[in-house]
């Protein structure tokens, strides 16, 4: 009998604990702990696992977030510094304002725990189980939980939830240069460039889009010396070619140095100096630069180490995203797949979208995103907004257009606020006047593109917009102006 009993001891002891929920979230990104919470909201027993530990994924930890403090605050610093508070009366005695870079960086990291914190409390305001651990697929409808080293409050031993439904959001992770040793001290990723010791006297970007031109920003205001190396021609990704031109002159006039159709053939760390070979891509003139801090930002690509997509047969596609329906489906009718994992832009409010909609179809069969209104921000100075169509795509597509523009050095609460800086640009359908695109350069674009989301959600046209009735004097009338310009003539220019 002793046997028997010491047997059943041990069968206890490695016994997997199980757990069973409705639907099981993979990821607790923008797109997984806004689905969780959907989806409890709709009444599933909802459980969401994330290997990190704290809530938010890539934006809350790593991403949107602790970017947009930095980019606040060096902000303000800069307009203290830099001149700018003296031609407004407000006289700052040289050497009196500081930067306590400690301090400046404890700012970010404060509204991250928040902000983290604040998902976990939902998650239990809601009834969501949340498990710190890796999932990954056992079947169809078996997740294995398993402990994480260092995350604190994971998941102690391997737990086996058997669930109806799941929905991965693993999201992505940085995109690595062939050759080229991220150490996070003196090579970074954004990741290591959100959390520097010192504000280097020179930072080197590799890669001129929206990640390279927001932590550009950041550390050319704090005072290093920026340089961004940028294999294509111009700048800022998927951004209308009039108002990538315009931002990089504005960046340019900041101080950033740019060097574009340059390819990066080598970087490594010498001590504490990074030495960086680049090739002029149309002369093949080669130059050799320096850095004290390097910054590779030539993208993100989707994340699914530790899943086990393969044991259940997921499709991945050569970009590595795992590959979906028009409604989230993979080939398992009960697994659905959302965010920076599959198809689309890596975007927070994307993702987000997306987790409702895929919650929503798992309940209701009814669900979805317009992926023609997504809007993008870059959150620089001034910020750079648009939704819709660009010019280049309308002609691409063979769409006649007409286009309204109003800049920012006409709209009187710009110039009050000394910040004048950039333009509205309309596009709209040459026939019915619908609006097709909104492209904005300047201050507050970033929460001015809502008004063009909208607009173009509910099939405006740019005369629809110019009637309705803006506060005066907001920055938002040069929205209104924009589509007067469109359509008709403005009034202010
Ligand atoms: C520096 C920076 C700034 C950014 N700024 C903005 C911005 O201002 N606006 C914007 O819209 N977007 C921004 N983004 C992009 C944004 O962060 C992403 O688009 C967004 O986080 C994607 O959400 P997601 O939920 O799909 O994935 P993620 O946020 O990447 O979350 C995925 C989560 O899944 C977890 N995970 C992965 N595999 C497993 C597994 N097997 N088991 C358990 N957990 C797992 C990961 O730990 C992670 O927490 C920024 C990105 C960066 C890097
Ligand atoms: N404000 C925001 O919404 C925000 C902020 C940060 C990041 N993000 C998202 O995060 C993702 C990643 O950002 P990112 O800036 O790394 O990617 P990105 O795709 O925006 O820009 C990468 C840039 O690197 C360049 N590049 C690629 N290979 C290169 C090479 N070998 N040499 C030189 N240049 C090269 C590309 O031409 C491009 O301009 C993006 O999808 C972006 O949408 C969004």
């Amino acid at each position: 009998m002793q046997w028997l009993k010491r047997g059943l001891l041990q069968a206890r002891q490695y016994a997997t604990r199980s757990a069973k929920h409705d639907l099981v979230v993979i990821g607790a990104g923008p797109a997984g702990y806004v689905a969780a919470i959907k989806a409890a909201q709709l009444g599933y027993n909802t459980a969401c696992i994330d290997k990190r530990g704290p809530a938010g994924g890539t934006c809350l930890n790593v991403g949107c977030i602790p970017s947009k403090s930095l980019l606040n605050n060096s902000q303000l610093y800069h307009q203290m510094v830099g001149g700018d508070a003296a031609t407004r009366g407000i006289v700052v005695t040289k050497g009196a304002v500081k930067l306590d870079f400690g301090k400046f960086m404890a700012a970010k990291e404060k509204v991250v725990k928040q902000l983290t914190g604040g998902v976990e409390m939902l998650f239990k305001k809601n009834g969501v189980t949340y498990y710190k651990g890796e999932g990954s697929f056992e079947s169809p409808t078996q997740i294995r939980v398993k402990p994480v080293e260092g995350v604190k409050g994971a998941v102690e031993e391997e737990l086996l939830l058997d669930t109806e439904k799941v929905l991965i959001a693993t999201g992505s992770e940085v995109t690595p240069f062939p050759g080229i040793t991220i150490d996070e001290q003196r090579i970074v990723s954004s990741t290591g460039v959100l959390s520097l010791q010192e504000v280097p006297k020179r930072l080197t970007i590799i890669g001129a889009g929206i990640i390279g031109l927001e932590m550009g920003s950041v550390y050319n205001r704090l005072g290093s010396e920026v340089t961004v190396l940028e294999y294509q021609p111009s700048i800022g990704a998927s951004m209308d070619d009039e108002v990538a031109s315009t931002t990089q002159k504005l960046l340019k006039k900041q101080g950033i140095k740019f060097k574009l159709a340059t390819k990066v053939l080598s970087a490594a760390r010498d001590g504490e100096v990074v030495n960086i070979e680049v090739e002029d891509t149309a002369s093949g003139k080669k130059e050799s630069l320096q850095a004290d801090v390097l910054l590779v930002a030539v993208g993100r690509r989707p994340y699914v180490q530790g899943l086990n997509a393969e044991k259940i047969g997921l499709e991945v596609d050569t970009k590595g995203r795992l590959v979906i329906d028009d409604q989230f489906n993979t080939k398992h009718e009960n697994v659905k797949v959302v965010g920076d994992v599959t198809f689309g832009p890596m975007l927070a409010h994307k993702a987000e979208e997306e987790g409702i909609a895929a919650v929503e179809l798992f309940k209701t069969g009814q669900g979805h995103v317009n992926y023609n209104n997504i809007p993008s921000v870059m959150y620089s100075h001034p910020e750079v907004a648009w939704v819709g169509k660009t010019e280049k795509q309308l002609k691409e597509d063979g769409i006649s257009y007409k286009v309204g523009k109003f800049p920012f050095v006409a709209n009187s609460r710009a110039k009050c606020n000394q910040d004048t800086e950039g333009f509205v640009k309309i596009l709209i359908d040459a026939d019915t006047e619908r609006i097709l695109g909104a492209h904005i350069i300047g201050p507050n674009a970033g929460e001015m593109i809502a008004e063009a989301g909208l607009a173009l959600e509910y099939g405006a046209s740019a005369e629809d917009v110019s009637r309705v009735c803006h506060a005066h004097p907001t920055l938002s009338e040069a929205f209104k102006e924009a589509n007067m310009a469109a359509y008709s003539k403005p009034i202010n220019f």
